[in-house]
């Protein structure tokens, strides 16, 4: 079989774990990204980034300083933007993400909130005659926007948020106010210095009467001078764990008057006279929020995929210590102990690029249905969005720090791209609603769905159904070999239903004692155990049904490396299984023998299965993780580029060492 990823002057001991191969890669990669037609796309738009020189980072933005990377980030976001004639616009989820991955990194920019969600917010919460006039400006960039929600005091609890949005009926405008310094909008990407446009969330106010938090399209600064408005001071908040190439900024505001058509009014309204139309489902105005929790699920997977990449191809052409005295070095890949650290990281990102697929088809469903006003899937998708964003942002996060921690000292180095990577990523945890917060949105559903359960009915959504099934008493299978796909589901099944029953039996005593808020705070630790259950269980599905579509030569590796994500869950909470008796100690033990076997049948696959994620060099920025696996000259050749090497000797060394030293000796 022919293997793209195979050059002459490659390192020969990834040469030769890519000649052991036994699966068609290119058939993996069509199959990895939903077909050949989109990997050649990938391709045509690689070949194009890198032959636009414009695109490209004039030196490693490691040695940047921060006003350069944010200069930098600008220059390739405007030179990119303007050349999106290059992809299928439409296609933001494959082609529109892949552009930006590969020519803007890790790094968030000037425009990252302005598609991701100021255009997707005038989209989903304009009416007809706002969306001709917002979103053709913000398509041509004639405006950029921003998403302003997050307050200094509440990023959470958007009941509580500050900002105030007041309706004079005489002049037909809100006044737009930040009454205390908490209420101060602070966190959102771009606000500080490049945006001159903001969706701004504010409590909105009519006929003397809160209605609670609105979108409003607010200018922010001048279009020519682009100098804040009157009455708006903002700026950026500094530098933070990673996304340093993006003003992240503050915003407060001093009664700015703004026309009563720029509350974006596709779901609720205010008519001049200061009425209040509300929404047909109070909480459509979080739309955009669903929108991105579902696109990053596919950019987590992304990057937990490219911390495998790297690791997997470093542990190939790394040798350190012997297995076998006197026989030679190793690759460090063959200590079964590595393979432990990151094969279940690899299996992890199918598991949630996979689920990505899912939820951008349920998203595009929610969407198609509100057009006609359905709001019957919108429960569901928010409840599975919140979920996965939760569990896969989390993984995501410790799978990087493992996949890091595996690469010794060079995993430390920025060279190796772990810090970007996990600075970018681990961001996923906070934004788009803290975790837990979002764990305990996802209990609220599954604790409706066991309340259901309980009165008898049998009218539960799909993705809940297991919850009124009644299920094995035991896990039957009795050697791991015997051990089939519908057992690990059935079998997890089981630890979720246990745990949804928990909770909900301990929720229902303590509501008997406490107020029902109270309850839920005293349950909240079961609760969220409840939602990554049920998100787990999810994945594991979902996973194993993904593998049973593949083209049959490519089912027996995916398999694998699907049991190898489901046993590695399993055994690491051997204790849920064995509760009430459930599972039986030697079954665990099979479990665990079966762990051991994935690792060893995916070994001689594991670079060949990192290659077919179809990671450019252009697009890891690793020097660990390259294509050709030649690490020591490249990490050399880094090295030399920091800008301390400039000279030879640093003009501080005449400051402060020089003379220490020289004192010290003339002394001696
Ligand atoms: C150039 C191309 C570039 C390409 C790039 C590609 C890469 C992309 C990667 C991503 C980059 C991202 C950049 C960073 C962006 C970060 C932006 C932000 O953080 S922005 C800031 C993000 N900020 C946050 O995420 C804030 C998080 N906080 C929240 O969302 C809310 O406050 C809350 C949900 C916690 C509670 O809300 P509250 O109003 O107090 O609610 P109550 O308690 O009163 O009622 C709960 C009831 O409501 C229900 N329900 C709730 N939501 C929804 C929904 N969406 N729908 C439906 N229902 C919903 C819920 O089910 C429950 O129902 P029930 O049980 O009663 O029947
Ligand atoms: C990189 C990054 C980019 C961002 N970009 C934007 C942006 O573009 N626009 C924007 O508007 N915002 C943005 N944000 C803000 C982000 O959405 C909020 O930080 C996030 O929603 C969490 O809110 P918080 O900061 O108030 O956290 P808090 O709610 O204060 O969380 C602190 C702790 O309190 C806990 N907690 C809070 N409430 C509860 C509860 N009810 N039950 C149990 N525990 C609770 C949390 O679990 C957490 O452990 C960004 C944030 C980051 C980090």
């Amino acid at each position: 079989m022919s293997n793209r990823w195979i050059q002459p002057g490659d390192n020969v001991d990834i040469t030769n774990e890519r000649k052991k191969c036994t699966f068609d890669i290119e058939k993996m990669s069509a199959f990895i990204h939903g077909g050949e037609d989109k990997l050649q796309r990938r391709r045509e738009i690689l070949e194009y980034v890198k032959s636009n020189k414009s695109l490209g980072d004039p030196q490693p933005i490691e040695f940047m300083t921060r006003n350069e990377r944010v200069e930098n980030a600008s220059r390739k976001i405007v030179e990119m933007t303007n050349n999106t004639d290059q992809i299928d616009g439409s296609d933001f989820f494959g082609e529109g993400m892949y552009y930006q991955a590969l020519t803007m990194g890790r790094d968030l920019h000037a425009m990252s909130l302005h598609y991701v969600m100021f255009i997707p917010t005038l989209q989903g919460q304009t009416d007809d005659e706002q969306l001709d006039h917002w979103l053709s400006l913000a398509i041509a960039r004639a405006i950029v926007g921003t998403y302003a929600q997050t307050e200094l005091g509440h990023g959470t609890n958007l009941s509580k948020l500050e900002t105030t949005a007041h309706y004079d009926p005489k002049t037909e405008e809100f006044v737009l106010n930040s009454p205390t310094i908490t209420a101060a909008k602070w966190w959102p990407g771009a606000l500080g210095k490049s945006s001159n446009y903001a969706v701004v969330v504010a409590q909105l106010y009519t006929q003397g009467e809160c209605k609670g938090p609105h979108p409003f399209i607010v200018q922010l600064r001048e279009m020519d001078t682009h100098k804040p408005l009157k009455g708006i001071t903002l700026g950026d908040i500094g530098p933070k764990l990673g996304i340093n190439g993006s003003d992240n900024g503050f915003l407060l505001f001093d009664h700015v008057r703004i026309p009563r058509r720029h509350m974006l009014m596709r779901y609720s309204k205010v008519l001049p006279d200061g009425t209040y139309i509300k929404p047909q489902h109070s909480k459509l105005g979080y739309g955009t929020m669903v929108f991105v929790r579902s696109i990053m699920i596919k950019d987590q997977a992304s990057q937990l995929g490219a911390a495998s990449t790297i690791a997997i191809r470093y542990a190939s052409v790394r040798r350190q210590g012997e297995i076998i005295p006197n026989s030679g070095e190793v690759q460090i890949l063959d200590y079964q102990t590595q393979q432990y650290r990151l094969f279940p990281q690899l299996a992890r990102a199918f598991a949630f690029l996979f689920a990505a697929y899912e939820i951008r088809d349920l998203y595009m469903k929610v969407t198609e249905q509100l057009t006609h006003g359905n709001t019957e899937l919108l429960p569901e998708i928010h409840a599975l969005s919140s979920g996965l964003k939760s569990v896969v942002s989390w993984d995501t996060a410790q799978g990087i720090e493992q996949c890091r921690l595996a690469c010794g000292g060079h995993g430390y180095s920025q060279a190796s791209a772990f810090p970007e990577i996990y600075g970018y990523a681990v961001g996923g945890c906070t934004y788009e609603g803290e975790n837990i917060v979002m764990l305990q949105q996802v209990a609220r559903f599954l604790m409706k769905a066991a309340e259901e359960v309980k009165k008898g009915s049998a009218n539960l959504a799909e993705i809940c159904a297991y919850i009124g099934r009644k299920g094995e008493q035991h896990s039957r299978f009795t050697s791991v070999d015997s051990y089939r796909d519908e057992d690990i589901v059935s079998d997890l099944e089981y630890v979720a239903r246990q745990q949804v029953f928990r909770a909900y039996e301990k929720l229902r005593k303590a509501q008997q004692q406490a107020n029902s808020e109270t309850a839920w705070n005293s349950c909240s630790v079961e609760l969220c155990k409840t939602s990554r259950w049920h998100v787990r269980l999810y994945l594991v599905k979902n996973f194993l049904a993904k593998v049973s579509t593949a083209p049959s030569d490519l089912r027996a590796v995916l398999h694998d490396v699907a049991r190898l994500y489901a046993f590695d869950i399993i055994t690491s909470s051997s204790g849920n299984f064995y509760e009430n008796g459930y599972m039986r100690e030697d079954q665990m033990n099979e479990i665990r023998e079966g762990v051991y076997k994935c690792l060893h049948r995916i070994r001689p696959n594991a670079v060949s299965l990192v290659d077919s994620w179809d990671y450019d060099d252009r697009e890891l920025k690793s020097v660990l993780g390259r294509r050709d696996g030649n690490v020591y000259p490249a990490l050399l050749e880094w090295a030399k580029q920091s800008p301390l090497n400039k000279t030879e000797v640093l003009p501080t060394f005449d400051k402060y060492l020089g003379p220490m030293m020289r004192e010290a000796k003339s002394k001696l």
